[in-house]
């Protein structure tokens, strides 16, 4: 696969950058059984920076499956996954550092605004908390007005808005995003597109799954 310029993200295995390793991801011969039915089976690709994978089957096929074997929360039957070149099994914590998972539930603390909970994810991540900077995103995705609300308080659009937001602050090097774009108006459509732009334009590396056509031109496209 092409290899897009020099990338902005260095993995974070190791803080010497003498020893920092060339960005990708790799799947090789990887396997998934869920209850009885195999879903694939010797599954092999590649990613390097800038580069990503539009994973698309009917409901049911596996996409949440293999999104789950790449983020490392399901272990394969069979098969390995790597970040530059380390199996993920071997690096877990220095993986889970430079991942960043969407998945179907939101995962945002409902009692909690929209500014508290993108705090609690600093806290989280190991990040300092910006309060310039994440008041600046909020406004990108279109919530000015609504940072100081519980996000029980928001729609489900709204929401979905409020991770974009994350998914700037946060600064991962892999997206790994379970139909990002299912609940978004055309304006949000529109937002999304543009952010999955820029993390590949700055090195980095996506997985989504999703029924839509995107535009763009990186993807390549996995059908399960
Ligand atoms: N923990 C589990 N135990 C047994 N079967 C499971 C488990 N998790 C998923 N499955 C089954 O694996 C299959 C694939 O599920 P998965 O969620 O990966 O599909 P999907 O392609 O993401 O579907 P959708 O488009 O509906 O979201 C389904 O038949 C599902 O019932």
């Amino acid at each position: 696969m092409l290899i897009a310029g020099q990338p902005t993200f260095m993995t974070a295995t190791t803080s010497s950058p003498s020893s920092q390793h060339v960005l990708s991801l790799e799947v090789r011969g990887l396997n998934c059984i869920r209850g009885e039915k195999l879903l694939f089976s010797n599954l092999h690709f590649s990613l390097h920076a800038g580069q990503g994978l539009h994973v698309r089957g009917e409901n049911g096929a596996g996409k949440t499956s293999l999104l789950r074997l790449l983020t490392g929360l399901t272990k394969p039957e069979s098969g390995e996954v790597l970040f530059s070149g380390i199996s993920i099994a071997q690096a877990s914590e220095s993986y889970r550092r430079n991942v960043l998972f969407m998945g179907h539930r939101d995962a945002l603390k409902e009692d909690l605004t929209a500014l508290e909970n993108l705090e609690m994810y600093a806290a989280l991540d190991g990040i300092e908390f910006n309060t310039a900077t994440t008041l600046a995103s909020l406004k990108r995705f279109n919530l000015k007005g609504r940072e100081d609300l519980p996000v029980s308080c928001l729609s489900a659009g709204q929401k979905k808005r409020l991770l974009m937001a994350r998914m700037t602050t946060r600064k991962a090097v892999v997206w790994i995003l379970d139909e990002p774009f299912n609940g978004l108006d055309l304006v949000a459509v529109k937002l999304l597109q543009d952010l999955l732009a820029e993390q590949l334009q700055q090195g980095g590396i996506i997985i989504l799954t999703g029924h839509q056509v995107l535009q763009l031109p990186q993807l390549q496209v996995l059908d399960l």
